[in-house]
């Protein structure tokens, strides 16, 4: 896929891995909409990138992605502003494991990136006006080998895995020139992953000074990757229009993995 000129909407986009989606896009003559529920990153973020890339090329919105009405709003406004969108990349999310936090992390992970994904394809089928496109779902290598310490996050994002693939593997959704592809990174260098507190039994202080040990060192086991390293991976995944259904891992330890899911017919 040729990117100059193409329209991305990315949600989760005023920092982290978003931003270097956003970047990436820009770098490559796309214009964006990124939404995020921070207002004052988003509206700081805008700034920046629109000094860097020109106004034109790039909006933002506030945009909770568990609204169906905001998220509505966002791909209305973007086509509005546009007049196509081509690329779609559902990326908010969120890490958590405790009442209430992990309800919201099921909303956004699993029902924030399903409600992005069908209101794509609104957008995109080339039987209704779309031209096709394609929609990336930022999963997690923890979605592939799950972890004892973040049960409700590693469920969210094997979800996303399947979503993915169910719907990349539907005719209907092929025939409407839709790719349909997920990034499954391990450890980035972002605040999703500073702010890291592992599900846990205990409250006592001692076992909260061994989890925290737990998760350094499953942290230092995997490494850290730039946030510009995983927006590499996802460009492929945009780009290469050989790419449909893939399920994409990439670590600072192994680069880039294409793993087999299997799809029942
Ligand atoms: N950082 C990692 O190591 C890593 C690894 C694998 C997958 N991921 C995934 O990458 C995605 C981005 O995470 P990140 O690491 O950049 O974290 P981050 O916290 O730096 O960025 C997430 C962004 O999403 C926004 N957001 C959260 N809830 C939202 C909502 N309801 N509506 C709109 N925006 C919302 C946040 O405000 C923030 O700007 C997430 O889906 C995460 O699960 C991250
Ligand atoms: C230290 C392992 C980590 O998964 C533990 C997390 C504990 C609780 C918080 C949870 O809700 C959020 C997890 C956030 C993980 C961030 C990045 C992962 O997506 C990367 C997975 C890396 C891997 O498993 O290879």
């Amino acid at each position: 896929m040729q990117i100059e000129g193409k329209v991305a909407l990315v949600t989760g986009g005023a920092q982290g891995l978003g931003y270097a989606f956003v970047q990436a896009l820009l770098d490559k003559g796309a214009k964006i909409c990124f939404c995020d529920i921070n207002t004052n990153q988003g509206e700081a973020t805008l700034k920046q990138l629109s000094d860097k890339y020109g106004a034109g090329n790039v909006m933002f919105r506030r945009c909770d992605v568990t609204s169906q009405k905001d998220m509505e709003e966002l791909f209305k406004a973007t086509k509005d502003r546009y007049g196509r969108i081509d690329i779609v990349c559902n990326n908010a999310g969120m890490g958590g494991e405790t009442y209430p936090q992990w309800e919201q992390v099921v909303d956004v992970n699993i029902k924030g990136m399903t409600r992005g994904s069908f209101i794509a394809f609104e957008y995109l089928r080339n039987d209704k006006g779309g031209n096709g496109g394609v929609i990336v779902n930022i999963s997690s290598a923890a979605g592939l080998s799950v972890n004892p310490m973040s049960p409700v996050y590693c469920a969210t994002k094997t979800a996303i895995i399947a979503l993915t693939r169910c719907l990349a593997s539907n005719e209907e959704v092929r025939n409407c020139g839709i790719r349909v592809n997920t990034l499954c990174p391990s450890f980035a260098d972002t605040d999703l992953v500073k702010q890291i507190s592992p599900f846990t039994l205990h409250d006592d202080a001692e076992t909260k000074m061994e989890n925290s040990a737990k998760v350094t060192n499953f942290l230092s086991a995997h490494g850290l990757m730039t946030t510009d390293t995983v927006a590499e991976s996802f460009m492929e995944l945009v780009m290469d229009e050989t790419k449909n259904g893939a399920v994409l891992r990439v670590s600072k330890g192994k680069g880039n993995e294409y793993c087999k899911i299997e799809v029942s017919v």
